[in-house]
């Protein structure tokens, strides 16, 4: 099924319908009727309602680009969500029927597209990556080879004027990369990448200049004449030249339709109803003018509010009229009941997604040089530091305080280093995933279990690096056995780090939350950590938190391993540990021996990660309305 838009647009996008029946140019595709969405206005009994939209009714058909235009607050991106199944809290009311049926939400996801204003990509990657990464995950391998899925990339590029940008990164607020009318076209791109039958846009032109607006409109319209798909954009006071590159306009003001049909009609159907545009000026500009709620003054504000409402109803009476080609061509879209999702695409395996997945997260970790740069410069220097801060521990009574230190300050470095930067790379990735699911892209395990194997590594390396500065540096015990159980203890305390950091950073709904939460739990990690305060001195109330905190365990393994078997010289004529079991003892930390502390470890690990994944299962599960 590969081939260029062109081929498609006769072979897939204009006679592959739900039903069987053939969809050509001009069929309905999308029809609603009656859309009202209310919002409450006061929390408690009794509850008060406010209308937001009402009563919104229109079709879209295939081939067509709509504009909704309307000034701020007349509720555009209410109806782009409503009709795009993505309305949040409220009461949505009327009927939506897809291709004649009530949406199925699965199939209707994954046929339609859905570009939101504020486009979140991986920065780091090129234009060309992250449409090839976009179609390794979106379209099936059941029906399209790698080859395949490549010419489709160089397809959506060519037709959207991306090869020039193919090799640049996209880029964000921090590091330098696409244009924004570029990067505005790699969003469309990989919503076209599936053949989507409906695409919605929300404001694609805000913040481009008029020229980079065009070329998006023109752009998105070409293809959807091309490829038959019915494309609804909501845009701000558009200029003239792009008012009139829309097929047809919802004109919108309170959340009521004032105008609804071909935008070359517009003008006569205002004149008629006693609005004659001037002929030098913009006629987006003048229905917004006269369709603006005008709060210079009480007078003008009722003046105008009363204006709307007459305009609304005049085009509600025009609708009803027999011959109004709305009307017309609502009563072609039939009911079908149910929509068949018989031929709804089904997603790749498991593996294949990871790898993709895998694949797209570590080019992303290797092309984040600062994150890299700045994980490696801090395990040498904090190695150095430490190391040379316990410099050469001896055998005497004196090493003893130093000992503990040494082996709890190793143990805190895997908790807050570890955990801050990487919990900031992911909830940043989390909420791109969010959105990629959206559209049905890809499963949360196959994402969340790439997540947690990329971190691995990056955590490994950089960790290992100042662990084994600290314990050579600082004479920790030289005993092969006795190194190795130490780094296994290690390994172990940031395998559970990266499960507490999913977990936290899955919970969050912002970095900043992730920010306050993750320190004050790790702060009690440490307070109950067992060099602070004794565990058999703490209240029983409290003394638990020891047991099931992944820092006492990590610290008494790693002391037991160290001080195990230890002798220590005392000055004469003072009184001082004479053994490291003596020291154990004292500190309260042979309670569990290290293997059980290690078992302890890997399950709290288990929990963590499970919790996690719970946490992002609940966090991208859709909570919208649906019609
Ligand atoms: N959940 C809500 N609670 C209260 N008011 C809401 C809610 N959602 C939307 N509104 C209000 O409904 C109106 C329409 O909002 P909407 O976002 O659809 O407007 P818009 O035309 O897209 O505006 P803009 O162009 O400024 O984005 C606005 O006045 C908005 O404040």
């Amino acid at each position: 099924m590969s081939g260029s838009f062109d081929e498609e647009a006769i072979s897939e996008g204009m006679s592959t319908p739900f039903h069987g029946t053939p969809v050509s140019l001009g069929d309905p595709i999308l029809q609603w009727s009656d859309l009202t969405y209310e919002v409450k206005t006061k929390a408690g009994k009794p509850t008060e309602w406010k209308t937001i939209m009402s009563k919104g009714t229109g079709v879209a058909c295939t081939g067509e680009t709509i504009a909704i235009i309307g000034s701020s607050g007349a509720g555009k991106t209410t109806l782009l969500n409503a009709l795009s199944g993505r309305t949040e809290g409220g009461r949505l009311s009327g009927s939506i029927l897809y291709h004649g049926a009530k949406r199925h939400p699965g199939s209707f996801k994954r046929t339609t597209a859905y570009v939101q204003q504020d486009d979140l990509m991986h920065p780091l990657l090129t234009v060309h990556e992250t449409l090839t990464y976009a179609a390794k995950l979106r379209l099936p391998n059941s029906q399209y080879s790698e080859q395949e899925k490549q010419e489709r990339v160089q397809s959506v590029m060519r037709h959207l004027r991306l090869n020039g940008a193919k090799d640049t990164p996209i880029g964000d607020a921090k590091t330098r990369g696409v244009s924004g009318g570029e990067r505005k076209r790699v969003s469309v791109g990989m919503e076209l990448l599936t053949s989507p039958r409906l695409l919605f846009l929300d404001e694609p032109t805000s913040g481009l200049d008029s020229n980079s607006s065009q070329l998006v409109v023109e752009l998105v319209k070409g293809i959807s004449k091309d490829r038959g798909i019915a494309t609804l954009v909501t845009i701000h006071q558009p200029s003239a030249r792009i008012f009139n590159l829309f097929d047809k306009v919802i004109l919108l003001s309170q959340g009521r339709v004032v105008y609804f049909g071909p935008v070359s009609e517009s003008i006569q159907y205002f004149a008629k109803i006693g609005h004659q545009c001037p002929v030098h000026e913009n006629p987006a500009d003048y229905f917004v003018n006269i369709m603006t709620l005008d709060y210079r003054s009480d007078a003008t504000l009722a003046e105008s509010k009363k204006q709307i409402a007459a305009l609304a109803d005049t085009f509600a009476r025009h609708v009803a009229e027999p011959n109004a080609s709305l009307a017309e061509k609502q009563s072609l879209v039939r009911s079908y009941g149910e929509q068949d999702t018989s031929q709804v695409v089904v997603k790749n395996g498991w593996l294949y997604e990871y790898a993709t997945l895998a694949n797209r997260d570590w080019t992303n970790t290797l092309r984040n040089i600062p994150f890299i740069i700045g994980q490696i410069v801090q395990a040498i220097f904090m190695g150095v530091l430490i190391g040379f801060m316990y410099f050469y521990l001896k055998d005497d009574s004196l090493s003893v305080m130093n000992r503990m230190g040494v082996l709890f300050i190793i143990t805190v470095m895997t908790t807050f280093p570890v955990v801050m930067p990487m919990m900031s790379l992911y909830v940043d990735e989390r909420d791109i995933m969010v959105r990629e699911r959206a559209s049905a892209t890809f499963r949360i395990s196959s994402f969340y279990v790439s997540k947690a194997t990329i971190f691995l590594p990056i955590a490994l390396v950089s960790n290992t690096i100042m662990f084994v500065g600290i314990y050579f540096i600082a004479h920790l015990a030289f005993d092969v056995a006795k190194f190795f159980i130490a780094l296994a203890i290690f390994y172990g305390v940031i395998m559970v780090s990266i499960a507490f950091t999913l977990m936290i950073g899955s919970a969050v709904e912002t970095m900043e939350m992730g920010a306050m939460i993750a320190p004050a739990v790790l702060t009690i990690q440490l307070l109950f950590g067992g060099l602070l305060s004794n565990p058999s001195t703490i209240t029983p109330v409290l003394r638990w938190i020891c047991w099931v905190n992944p820092v006492f365990h990590t610290f008494a393994a790693l002391a037991q391993n160290e001080l195990g078997g230890l002798t220590f010289t005392c000055p004469p004529g003072t009184q001082c540990y004479a053994t490291g079991e003596q020291v154990l003892m004292s500190y309260s930390l042979m309670r569990f021996n290290v293997w059980q502390s290690v078992l302890f470890m890997i399950m709290l690990g288990a929990v963590n990660y499970a919790i996690g994944y719970v946490f992002l299962r609940w966090k991208a599960k859709p909570k919208y309305l649906w019609l």
